[in-house]
């Protein structure tokens, strides 16, 4: 056996700049390269028309394809092609033209009412009630009827409509962030608000804003083909919609009149809906887990430390598997892995301690196991294998089939864990009733004899009780009934004593004990306490900038502790303690509540 101490690698690997990522990505590469050849088409396609496109020649109306006319002649004999390339131009411009009014409006607004609220925020809310329920047709309809048939002034009112999406949007991010820390020291440091906003606040909404203008631009040319095809538009200007409009009178005498224009229109906006797609998938970081799991998987593997695994008499049956776990989180350009590699193994019925210092990623792993890391985080590599199947591809309504019933959760914090506006029972008999559908009585019947189960003496008086009647103990005692209720083959219980005094923790760990050997499930519990561990735990696993370096029989890692790391734990625990009271021997405590940090 050798221990090795070279921590596994930290992957930190820059990110290419958002249109490099975009260029790469499947669907973003080539989206971007149609949707660029439809820009130069607009910008361009004037100058290269070989006709003007209101030119009518009588002798050309319904021209089929070929000679001067190369796509044909229109009913008024003008060249298509001409009319197609000028016509990008128009229905481009259009589409833009939404956006930037619904992102000037909507944007500027939202972030003011989002940051200041007040008057500015009711003010906001109004509008955005206001233009929402009137329905814009309508309206563009009445403007066209006063203002004439004019594309501009048209896209310009449906980009006021547009607008309260990017509103609600911007608005929630704002009021999301405004309250932030790094918000509150900008203030202090005596940074103004105009600054606040441009700088932080705007970075927050930085990318739902550049998500929403692909989908709107879609959306405006959309309808503005819709509304030309209608008949309501310029029609002086061509557009795909005009050309629409004009084919589907004729389709019978020549369908390519509808071809030229249906196929420009719907593959604009499909691409556009894919560049919008690619975006989502680069701003939001899903992307770049498809591409730098391999990285990370690679970086890890190649620095991947031995670990220390005892000798073990008992056949391993394991419920639980975890594989070179890889936990990271987006930090600036790059991901922070949180947990480098972990490898753990819980056995069928068996009580295993994770143990080590403070941030070494104990929660994290637990966290990876139940599907339940925080915003943003994610496994990067590696397997976790629960009686059989791997979590890591399992979907997060899949996951709920396995959270709650055959794997079980306790949590650090009692109090903060239960809701305080409700009483025990609707907490306890809630989770009965809706995963495992038991009927109201025996929900009922179920909560009480639990509640007795875990050694509450008045199981009636607490069903009836509100958290805030309980004293920690009693609450922790009620989260363990509630999660041993469905019989799990898996309880992870993170630290379940910490926030405990002394003696109630004895007698927590005295519940756990006796409810493992009763039910027979296997308990993995997260602790930086080695009396917790030499207390309760068959086998420890320790845990050291997230890898795991030494794992075994509890005993034996206790007697022999070969990695340097797990020695110097031990040579941390106060001189006088006794060293290692094993397990079974009731005497919580006996290494004291040492934070090995
Ligand atoms: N939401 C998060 N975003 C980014 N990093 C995080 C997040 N949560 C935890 N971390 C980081 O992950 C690392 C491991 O944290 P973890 O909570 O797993 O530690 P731990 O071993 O359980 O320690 P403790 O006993 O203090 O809870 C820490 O460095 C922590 O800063």
């Amino acid at each position: 056996m050798s221990s090795a101490t070279a921590p596994a690698a930290d992957s930190r690997a820059p990110r290419a700049g958002l249109f490099k990522r975009l260029i790469t990505h499947p669907l973003g590469g080539v989206s971007i390269v149609f949707l660029s050849i439809i820009v130069v088409v607009a910008i361009v396609g004037p100058f290269l028309a070989p006709f003007d496109p209101s030119q009518t020649d009588l002798k050309m109306i319904f021209a089929p394809p070929g000679g001067d006319y190369l796509l044909g002649g229109d009913s008024a004999g003008r060249d298509i092609l001409s009319r197609l390339l000028v016509a990008t131009g128009f229905s481009l411009a259009g589409g833009l033209l939404v956006a930037a009014v619904g992102t000037v409006i909507g944007v500027s607004a939202g972030l003011v009412a989002g940051y200041y609220g007040g008057w500015i925020d009711t003010l906001g809310s109004w509008f955005t009630a206001l233009t929402m329920s009137i329905p814009s047709i309508i309206v563009l309809i009445a403007a066209r009827s006063v203002m004439g048939p004019s594309m501009w002034w048209t896209m310009t009112i449906f980009g006021i409509f547009i607008s309260p999406v990017y509103y609600r949007v911007v608005y929630n991010s704002v009021r999301a962030v405004r309250n932030e820390l790094y918000v509150d020291a900008a203030r202090t440091s005596g940074l103004g608000d105009g600054r606040i906003i441009g700088r932080h606040v705007l970075m927050a909404v930085r990318a739902p804003v550049i998500l929403l203008t692909s989908g709107t631009i879609a959306a405006g040319i959309g309808m503005q083909a819709g509304f030309d095809f209608l008949g309501l538009g310029d029609p002086n200007t061509p557009t795909w919609g005009q050309m629409l409009n004009e084919g589907f009178y004729n389709i019978n005498r020549a369908g390519q009149l509808v071809l030229w224009p249906a196929l420009a229109l719907g593959l604009t906006m499909i691409f556009l809906t894919l560049l919008g797609t690619a975006l989502r998938d680069e701003l939001e970081g899903t992307s770049d887990v498809r591409r730098t799991k391999g990285q990370i998987a690679w970086a890890l593997e190649a620095s991947a430390p031995e670990i220390v695994r005892h000798e073990d008499a008992a056949e391993p049956d394991a419920v639980l598997t975890v594989t070179d776990l890889a936990v990271a989180y987006p930090a600036g350009d790059g991901w922070a892995t949180v947990v480098k590699g972990a490898s753990l193994e819980v056995r069928r019925g068996e009580t295993h301690g994770l143990i080590g210092e403070s941030g070494s990623g104990k929660t994290q792993t637990a966290f990876a196991v139940l599907g339940l890391l925080p915003k943003g985080g994610k496994v990067m590599a590696g397997s976790i294998v629960f009686d059989g199947e791997d979590l890591t591809g399992v979907s997060d309504a899949s996951m709920n089939t396995f959270r709650g019933s055959r794997i079980a959760y306790v949590p650090q914090e009692p109090m903060s864990n239960l809701d305080p506006a409700f009483t025990v029972g609707v907490q306890l008999t809630e989770p009965l009733r809706k995963v495992l559908g038991m009927s109201k009585e025996q929900a009922h019947e179920r909560a009480m004899s639990l509640l007795d189960k875990v050694g509450i003496p008045d199981p009636k008086r607490v069903f009836r009780s509100y958290p805030h009647q309980l004293s920690g103990g009693m609450a922790q005692r009620v989260l363990i009934a509630g999660a041993v209720a469905s019989h799990p083959t898996l309880l992870i219980a993170d630290e379940p004593t910490t926030a405990l005094d002394v003696t109630v923790q004895a007698e927590v760990l005295d519940l756990l004990r006796d409810l493992q050997a009763e039910l027979g499930m296997a308990v993995l519990i997260v602790t930086h306490n080695f009396g917790v561990v030499a207390d309760i735990c068959d086998r420890v696993s320790v845990m050291r900038q997230g890898v795991i370096v030494e794992t075994g029989p509890t005993q034996s890692v206790f007697d022999d502790p070969r990695h340097q790391y797990t020695q110097s734990l031990f040579e941390a625990i106060p001189t006088g303690a006794p060293r290692a009271p094993l397990p079974g021997a009731a005497s919580t405590g006996t290494l004291g509540r040492e934070t090995l940090s």
